[in-house]
């Protein structure tokens, strides 16, 4: 074992001196670009800033891989060995050192078994700390080979000495990577193929999130000149969510993901406030694609009477006949709403001006019709009577006039009755709710921007695109740079003078833009409006789809993926499932699974990887005064317990709504002050402590879990206890006094 150990840490220096040189000629490069100095033609400026920020990002690429840089090897049949690591490497001359793992060449490290060993003899598992080689794991997939004192072994989990370390080690409160002991049910979700909309179910723990992320960094890797340029969009449930996960795509050497969630789907839009779970159920609903479609309609009118206008001595009418002819035409190409505006306003001073130069008696040049034209639109009863019949609006000021003015919902919805509709009313400036964003977007698709200038600007910055880009090309010919980076991408930096803008961060600011994938996690909470969309930010439907619907807690979410998926996507959506659960101990995932199977819960099929002693810990405490020093008492022997040093393990004590501040202020009381961390947001991932709703949890992990009363809990929502019940990596601590819920041994 020495002998193999010294022999992976030759290979691992190898790599790390390769590693440490690339980073240095990277930094040596970016130090000459800098060094010429703000001098030199806008073009040469420009060009300096591109090249800077490529290597910058090259810089940071090549730093975020130091952890684990390389864990895995494989022994060919051709007795040709292969070296996994998280990025490619090759030497001076070319010859491949490391091959990534997204590579087709690394895909027999996950996918290889016994049956099918794939030209595969061996794979092994280099465990590392720092640079330092610690273990190696064989399995051996040639039986021929496998000698009695052989200490490779075979089991269903492969690589699992590594796999279970990994799963044991204490959290940190961000989610790590797991590209060393991708399992192979998961690594198919992963290289699945772009295209369609692929679902992933699974119950609680079984990789959902990670495999998500993997799958993006994969698709970057595989399809990079599709997606560089159109870029993916990740969804998540919350922005604690997305800090929790945000350090995975860039170990990956992924940047470039927009992260965002359905509130802040709408650029300029905070939707912060919140409302009642049935307004924003109602809210959800598919309905209000329609009623925003006749929302938009009202602010279309034929007037009932002739309006005269006087103009310059000339009696002009605006007729209602010809309001109506005009609409019927402007409507004929279906662009959206404020747009159409531009052409009825334009046929309706026609139809002045032509009265106009009736009562002139005489013919009229073309120009000079022209400025009648511009006297007619300058004219104030003209732009209201014209404005009475096509108003120009604001995205913002429809969705609002519905909430605030009754008379307006009542027209637009009909279909609900005044009771659903009394539930929506709200004060006109009151702050947007993250299930308005739907609607708004919809709103703004079918009003449109009133965009002439934008389109202008739209045809000047496509000539200017197609000259960067043939620029970019002679740029990278002349400077030989084209393995790192593509004419698109150096184009892309020399567009913008200022700050350089990447093509997440152009997409995260504008709302029509369509993506080339979107990965959405926690799915199933998502509601028929939110579907809505999603699905128009992605026009070819290449989809990542995860979530749980055994874990639903919106109100508007799905319990099945049919019912939710069939109207938006018809059939052509493919289902995956995960079935081993990672995370959680064997005996809290199956007391959960019972819980929630007796609560009829649509819950998945779920083998646990790994079982842990004393990982459920029930305590009953009678009376409710010694409940929160229960708490505190026992919250404060777990902090004692499971945090460590090095600033790992973490502990949440996870209640109904209505109990976390006496929660929060007993743990205070009892000196757990310095633990609870000082973060704004009670999930504060920094924090060894937090105090969270289950709905707060959701899709977070933590050591340990002291859940109180889970009768509460399941009383709002079984979905609510499902979750809380499958945070623990460790043990579930349960405190009540309550019984506890049926299904429950
Ligand atoms: N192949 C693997 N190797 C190592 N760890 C893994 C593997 N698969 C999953 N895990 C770990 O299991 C835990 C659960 O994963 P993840 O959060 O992705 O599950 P999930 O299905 O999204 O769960 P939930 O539905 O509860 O949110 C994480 O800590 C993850 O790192």
């Amino acid at each position: 074992m020495d002998n193999e150990l010294a022999v992976e840490q030759r290979v691992v220096d190898q790599l790390y001196g390769r590693l440490d040189d690339l980073r240095a000629q990277t930094r040596a490069r970016l130090a000459d670009v800098r060094r010429e100095g703000p001098s030199g033609s806008p073009q040469n400026r420009s060009e300096r800033d591109a090249f800077a920020t490529l290597y910058e990002d090259r810089i940071a690429q090549l730093e975020a891989v130091e952890e684990r840089l390389v864990f895995g090897r494989l022994d060919l049949d051709d007795d040709s060995r292969r070296y996994i690591g998280r990025l490619g490497l090759t030497d001076t001359e070319q010859t491949q050192l490391l091959t990534d793992w997204r590579a087709p060449a690394a895909q027999a490290f996950y996918r290889a078994t016994a049956a099918h060993p794939d030209g595969v003899v061996r794979r092994r598992h280099v465990v590392t700390r720092g640079r330092s080689v610690t273990s190696v794991e064989d399995e051996v997939l040639d039986l021929d080979l496998l000698t009695g004192d052989s200490d490779a072994r075979l089991s269903g989990l492969s690589g699992e000495g590594a796999l279970l370390a990994g799963l044991a080690a204490g959290r940190t409160g961000r989610m790590g990577d797991i590209v060393a002991t991708i399992q192979g049910e998961q690594d198919a979700i992963i290289r699945s193929e772009l295209g369609g909309a692929l679902v992933v179910q699974g119950g609680p723990g079984t990789g959902k999130t990670a495999v998500a992320l993997h799958r993006a960094a994969f698709l970057l890797y595989a399809h990079r000149r599709l997606l560089e340029r159109s870029g993916v969009l990740l969804v998540g449930p919350s922005r604690t969510f997305l800090r929790y996960i945000d350090q995975v795509l860039p170990s990956l050497g992924e940047t470039g993901v927009v992260t965002t969630t359905v509130a802040e789907l709408y650029p300029g839009i905070q939707a912060t406030a919140t409302e009642d779970e049935a307004v924003a159920e109602l809210k959800g609903r598919a309905l209000w694609g329609s009623v925003i479609a006749r929302a938009v309609r009202d602010r279309e009118r034929i007037p009932a009477q002739p309006v005269h206008v006087r103009v310059e001595g000339h009696d002009l009418v605006i007729r209602p006949n010809d309001i109506a002819s005009a609409m019927a035409r402007a409507r004929r190409n279906h662009k959206p709403h404020n747009q159409a505006r531009v052409s009825f306003v334009r046929d309706m001073l026609g139809r002045l001006a032509e009265q106009y130069v009736q009562q002139l008696g005489q013919e009229v040049p073309a120009d000079e019709r022209g400025e009648i034209i511009e006297e007619l639109r300058s004219t104030r009863e003209i732009r209201i009577a014209l404005n009475l019949a096509w108003m120009p609006i604001t995205p913002q000021k429809l969705v609002s006039d519905l909430w605030s003015k009754p008379h307006r919902l009542a027209s637009a919805a009909p279909q609900l009755s005044p009771q659903q509709r009394a539930m929506l009313v709200r004060e006109a400036d009151a702050p947007w709710t993250p299930a308005d964003v739907p609607i708004l977007d919809e709103a703004a698709e079918l009003l449109g921007e009133d965009d002439q200038a934008a389109r202008a600007e739209a045809r000047a910055a496509t000539e200017r695109r197609a000259s960067e880009l043939a620029y970019a090309r002679q740029v990278l010919e002349s400077t030989g740079s084209g393995g790192m980076v593509s004419a698109e991408m150096l184009a892309d930096r020399f567009a913008t003078t200022g700050p350089t803008l990447t093509t997440a961060e152009r997409a995260a600011a504008d709302r029509s833009w369509t993506y080339g994938h979107v990965v959405v996690d926690e799915a199933q909470e998502l509601s028929a409006m939110a579907w809505r969309s999603l699905l128009r930010r992605v026009p070819t439907r290449s989809l990542t789809i995860v979530g749980d619907v055994a874990q639903t807690t919106a109100t508007a979410g799905a319990r099945s993926w049919a019912a939710q998926l069939d109207p938006v996507l018809r059939s052509s959506w493919r289902l995956n499932e995960l079935t081993v659960n990672y995370r959680t101990p064997a005996e809290v995932a199956d007391t959960a699974r019972r819980v929630a199977v007796a609560a009829n819960l649509p819950v998945s099929p779920l083998t646990s990887a790994r079982d842990v002693d004393d990982s459920l810990v029930v305590t009953r405490v009678t009376g409710s005064s010694a409940f929160l020093s229960a708490i505190s008492e026992r919250t404060e022997k777990l902090v004692a317990e499971v945090t460590d040093a090095e600033g790992a393990g973490r502990i949440a004590v996870i209640a109904v709504n209505a109990r976390l501040d006496a929660i929060g202020a007993a743990l205070r009381d009892a000196g757990l002050r310095p633990a609870l961390g000082t973060g704004s947001s009670a999930a504060d991932l920094d924090a060894p402590l937090v105090v969270l709703s289950p709905r707060e949890a959701k899709g977070l992990e933590f050591d340990v879990v002291v859940l109180v009363e889970p009768a509460e809990v399941i009383d709002a929502s079984a979905g609510d206890l499902y979750v809380a019940m499958t945070r623990p990596t460790r043990a579930l601590h349960v405190l009540h006094d309550r019984p506890l819920p049926r299904g429950w041994v």
